[in-house]
């Protein structure tokens, strides 16, 4: 779907430019009425364009529906094609309003616009400071102290999803704290999520469209995982809260993985048309047996963290009251150790596989880059897409 912010709405995606494309003038909203005038409405429209904050993609998604009924009535245009997400997106918003009366639509609108407008109206006020500082955070902070190098996904609006950006720079981050002073990596998230997998408009929203972005994920998803196989220090999981799809898989190259007893561990896959990656389909049938790791990549059987330790996935569960206090103590003890023991140790755990995991990963970006690109997994990326917007 239209996973577009406003800025790129111009470059690529003219119809929902055409929803926003009016002269921009500092106007103020009149309150929500009962029936919105053809002003409020344009009003509005005008309004729409001076918000300080991307809304999200379903609520400009609802917007660009309302517009249509409003304007046009109930849908009228063929369905697009199913690679042709942006529009196909547009279209079922639009479609799913139905008979909705035009007057109904237009009040509709100006009510949600309405709704965006405070936010607005806070930072035009000097709030701006504040929203600027969120805007601006990193989506990884690294720190690096007590001889831990900690990689904290910082995304928590999102529930840590990674996006093309975020592998990219853990990539790097992992190069370097290779060959830092550090003795052990850590990986955690911040807020109530550990991490949900694949940010699922990574490939919606590439400029370059389906073909190009499944590309470049397949390359990207094989050096991001490599970059872990070939990591030469302990690497620890800290798992705080649930986590989805690639967060799970990647734990088959952790070292040691602590979880919190209210995280859990979920690969919904078939549900995405996708497939397994990060070495999941050697790595979990080995460490779990066939019989449960089928439950979890071709079922999407999820995990609770006490299930997930009893397959061996997870090293340790902790009540979430203590979780990070007693972590972080045992982490700091362990970083106290002799590094070239531990790195040498680990050499010799998993030296012998290595070979094996790199053609493992290739194999698994072959097949994925493949089911990005298969109906099954569009649709399914489609339906988490709008599923906010079906109004
Ligand atoms: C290039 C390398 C590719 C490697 C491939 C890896 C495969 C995978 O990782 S597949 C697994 C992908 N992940 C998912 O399928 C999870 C999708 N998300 C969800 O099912 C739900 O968001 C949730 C169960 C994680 C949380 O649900 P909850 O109702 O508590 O919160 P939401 O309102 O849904 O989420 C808040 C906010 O965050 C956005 N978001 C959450 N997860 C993702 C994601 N994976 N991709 C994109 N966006 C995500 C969600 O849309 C919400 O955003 P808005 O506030 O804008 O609506």
């Amino acid at each position: 779907m239209a996973a577009v912010t406003l800025r790129r709405a111009r470059c690529w995606c003219p119809s929902l430019l055409q929803v926003f494309r009016f002269p921009v003038a500092q106007v103020h909203l009149g309150r929500p009425t009962m029936r919105a005038s053809q002003q409020d409405f344009e009003n509005a429209m005008n309004q729409v364009k001076l918000l300080k904050q991307d809304p999200g993609n379903q609520v400009k998604l609802k917007l660009y529906a309302l517009y249509k009924q409003a304007t046009d009535g109930p849908c009228n245009v063929p369905k697009p094609g199913v690679f042709d997400l942006v529009n196909k997106a547009k279209w079922e918003a639009w479609n799913s309003l139905g008979n909705l009366p035009k007057e109904t639509a237009r009040q509709n609108y100006v009510d949600l616009v309405s709704s965006l407008s405070p936010s607005s109206e806070a930072s035009s006020q000097g709030k701006r400071g504040a929203d600027e500082k969120v805007q601006e955070s990193k989506d990884i902070v690294v720190t690096s102290e007590d001889g831990i190098t900690k990689i904290m996904l910082n995304r928590p609006a999102k529930k840590n999803a990674l996006t093309f950006e975020m592998y990219k720079e853990i990539i790097l981050t992992l190069k370097n704290a290779s060959t830092d002073n550090s003795a052990i990596a850590v990986f955690t998230g911040a807020g109530d999520y550990y991490c949900s997998g694949n940010d699922l408009t990574n490939f919606t929203s590439a400029a370059g469209g389906m073909e190009e972005a499944a590309n470049q994920g397949a390359v990207v998803l094989r050096e991001f995982v490599n970059s872990f196989i070939d990591f030469p220090k302990p690497l620890v999981a800290v798992v705080n809260g649930p986590a989805v799809g690639i967060a799970v898989t990647l734990l088959g190259l952790f070292d040691a993985v602590y979880a919190s007893d209210k995280a859990t561990f979920h690969t919904p896959f078939s549900h995405l048309g996708q497939s397994p990656e990060a070495c999941s389909s050697y790595t979990f049938p080995k460490m779990m047996g066939s019989a449960k790791a089928t439950e979890m990549l071709l079922f999407g059987k999820k995990l609770t963290a006490r299930e997930a330790w009893a397959q061996g996935l997870v090293s340790e569960v902790f009540p979430d009251s203590t979780f990070e206090k007693e972590v972080w103590t045992r982490l700091r003890a362990y970083a106290k150790l002799p590094p070239n023991s531990m790195r040498i140790s680990k050499e010799l755990i998993r030296n012998n596989e290595k070979e094996k995991l790199h053609a493992v990963n290739a194999e698994e970006c072959t097949t994925l880059k493949a089911r990005w690109l298969s109906e099954e997994c569009i649709n399914a990326i489609m339906n988490f897409v709008s599923r906010k917007a079906k109004l």
